[in-house]
C-alpha cells in the first residue's frame, strides 16, 4: 500500500504529515514507529495525521504519534504544521481553524506573514491532571507554583508540573548548554511519579521576557524545539514569578513566542511552520 506524506518542521521539530481524509490510513504502532525511524524509515520526531472530525463545531481531527509509535494528546509545533498543511493542500479555505485533539480543541491561525499563532487552550495546573503522583511529597512553594522534589540518579531535581494536554516537568537551570539533558532526561521521562511518562524541560532565564529551553520529549528524545514544552516552561516561569508575558523562547532549532494572561486563560504559541518535501512510501 502506498502512503503519500509531506515532511515538515516547526523550529526544527520535524514531522511526517499524512492526509487521512483522501487516503486510507490505518497503521499499527510498529508501522508508525518504522515510518518515524531515522534509519529504516522516513524519520521524524512525530507523525501528524489529518482526519475529518468526529466532534461537531470543529474543522479537522488531529492525531499525533511520537517517534516511538505511541499516540499522544497534543503537539504544539505540530499544530502549526497542521494548519500550513491543510491550507496548502486546499483542504480548507480558512486560515483560522478549530482542531479536535485527544486533549481538547485548539485553534491554529495562519498569519499573513506565513507564521502561525495557536490558541493551545488553558494549561492544567493540578498535579493529578498532569498526571503527577504527589503522594507523600513535600512540595516547595515558589510564587504561585509548587516545585516537586524528584530523586533523579544521585541528585534531587525540583520540577514544576504542567499539562498542555500532554504532561511536562520543567526545571530551571543556570545554563541549558551544560544541563545533563541526555543523562537525566530519560530518567525524568520514565519517572514512577508520572504514570503516563512526561516531557522533561530545562529552562534558563535570560531576562523576564526571554528564556532558552531544551526538552527531552516523551517518546522522541531531545528535539530541536518543543511547542507544548515552550508553553509549559513559560507557564511555570510566570507562576514562579521569574517571567512576564509575552516570552521569547530560544530553542536549538529556532525561536517561539508564548503569551499567557494567567490561570484559566489560554496559552498562545507563535512560530514558524515549513514544508520541506513531498513523498510517497510503500507500507
Ligand atoms: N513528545 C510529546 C508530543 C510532541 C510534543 C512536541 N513536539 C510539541 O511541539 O509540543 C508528548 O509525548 O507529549
Amino acid at each position: 500500500m502506498k502512503l503519500k506524506f509531506t515532511k515538515m518542521h516547526g523550529a526544527g521539530n520535524d514531522f511526517i504529515v499524512v492526509d487521512a481524509i483522501n487516503q486510507q490510513v490505518d497503521l499499527s504502532v510498529d508501522q508508525w514507529r518504522r515510518l518515524a525511524d531515522r534509519r529504516f524509515g522516513i524519520g521524524a520526531d512525530q507523525i501528524l495525521v489529518v482526519e475529518r472530525p468526529t466532534d461537531a463545531g470543529v474543522d479537522f481531527r488531529y492525531r499525533i504519534f511520537n517517534n516511538d509509535g505511541g499516540e499522544v494528546e497534543q503537539c504544539g509545533n505540530g499544530s502549526r504544521a497542521f494548519v500550513r498543511f491543510v491550507v496548502d493542500k486546499g483542504l480548507t479555505q480558512a486560515h483560522s481553524i478549530r482542531v479536535q485533539t485527544m486533549s481538547g480543541i485548539i485553534n491554529p491561525r495562519l498569519e499573513d506573514d506565513g507564521s502561525v499563532t495557536v490558541d493551545m487552550g488553558a494549561p492544567r495546573l493540578v498535579p493529578a491532571d498532569v498526571p503527577f503522583d504527589e503522594t507523600g511529597l513535600a512540595g516547595m512553594v515558589q510564587g504561585n507554583d509548587t516545585l516537586w522534589p524528584l530523586p533523579v540518579g544521585d541528585e534531587t531535581v525540583f520540577v514544576s508540573v504542567v499539562s498542555m494536554g500532554n504532561p511536562h516537568a520543567v526545571q530551571v537551570v543556570d545554563d541549558v548548554d551544560a544541563a545533563p539533558v541526555e543523562e537525566t532526561g530519560p530518567l525524568i521521562e520514565r519517572h514512577v511519579r508520572f504514570p503516563k511518562r512526561v516531557n522533561a524541560g530545562y529552562l534558563q532565564v535570560m531576562d523576564r521576557h526571554h528564556i532558552r529551553l531544551r526538552v527531552f520529549e516523551r517518546g522522541a528524545g531531545e528535539t530541536l524545539a518543543c511547542g507544548t514544552g515552550a508553553c509549559a516552561a513559560v507557564v511555570a516561569g510566570i507562576r514562579r514569578g521569574l517571567l512576564d508575558s509575552p516570552v521569547r523562547v530560544s530553542a536549538h532549532g529556532g525561536e517561539l513566542s508564548i503569551a499567557w494572561a494567567g490561570p484559566g486563560q489560554p496559552v498562545y504559541l507563535s512560530g514558524p511552520a515549513v514544508s520541506v518535501f513531498e513523498g510517497e512510501v510503500e507500507i
